[in-house]
């Protein structure tokens, strides 16, 4: 099934829709993704992002909120490739990436604040399946989060 793209779900459902205002780029070689959403805070430290996308993916989206720090990257290409392996159809990353001429190889969307060479921490420290909030918007676990060429909107669970 085709990935409906942001602007028609914005005509469709109007600001029922969250919209997010931060300019995420386009690293993975899939440009329009979707599906629920599984969430994640962490901030420089990525154990918890390597261990979720380890877990079979079903088509669900990972939005990562890394409070927007772009001193470390919160996934290279070993844990982006992991993801797509296991049936991850994105990551949305609040944060930094980095491998980023291999993540564009991979079949799976991307989409983070920009890049950085330097490691993240690894001690596990954050939280998984709390909503989390960036760029005006709340992504809630299970939300319907798509992103293509033009943003990132979340259609609420029930909505
Ligand atoms: O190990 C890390 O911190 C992340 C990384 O570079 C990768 O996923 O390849």
């Amino acid at each position: 099934m085709d990935t409906p793209s942001t602007a028609d779900l914005y005509d469709r459902y109007g600001d029922v829709l969250g919209s997010c205002d931060a300019q995420l780029r386009q690293f993975g070689a899939v440009r329009a993704f979707g599906g629920p959403a599984v969430t994640v805070r962490c901030f420089e430290d990525n154990a918890l992002v390597k261990s979720i996308v380890s877990e079979s993916g079903e088509g669900r989206v990972l939005v990562v909120d890394g409070g927007g720090s772009l001193h470390t990257a919160l996934m290279g290409d070993l844990i982006a490739g992991a993801a797509a392996e296991n049936g991850w159809a994105g990551v949305v990353i609040n944060g930094a990436v980095r491998d980023v001429a291999a993540l564009r190889t991979l079949p799976i969307g991307i989409k983070a604040l920009g890049s950085n060479p330097r490691k993240s921490g690894k001690t596990g420290a954050g939280e998984r399946d709390v909503p989390v909030f960036f760029g005006s918007c709340v992504f809630a676990p299970g939300a319907e989060v798509y992103s293509d060429d033009d943003g990132i909107v979340v259609l609420p669970a029930r909505a």
